[in-house]
């Protein structure tokens, strides 16, 4: 099992992502793309990577906003885990940009 890393460390892997504001350990990013059925695509991207980590992510949508924050439930806060599934959300949201 990986081990917690921290919001920090992850966000020194990461772009533009931050810190989670609440008491948890968590790293936060908003997406916003043309139109909805782009963030949805995006989603769709994103949930089958999720379940093939088995590693989900927490996220709101909104249009074509996407809010999401990663954490690793298993070690109560960021893991190596959340940066991986961190690249593939940036990489994926660039192709779709
Ligand atoms: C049993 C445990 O819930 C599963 O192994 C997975 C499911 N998806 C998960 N997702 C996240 N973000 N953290 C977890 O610890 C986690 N655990």
């Amino acid at each position: 099992m990986a081990g917690k890393i921290g919001a920090g460390a992850a966000l020194a892997r990461l772009d533009d992502w931050r810190a989670g504001d609440g008491e948890r350990d968590t790293i936060c990013k908003t997406y916003k793309f043309a139109d909805f059925k782009t963030a949805w695509a995006f989603m769709s991207g994103c949930a089958l990577k999720a379940e093939a980590m088995d590693h989900h992510p927490e996220w709101f949508n909104v249009y074509n906003r996407v809010e999401v924050t990663l954490t690793t439930h298993d070690v109560d806060g960021v893991s190596d885990k959340d940066v991986t599934l961190g690249v593939f959300m940036d990489t994926l949201a660039a192709k779709l940009a």
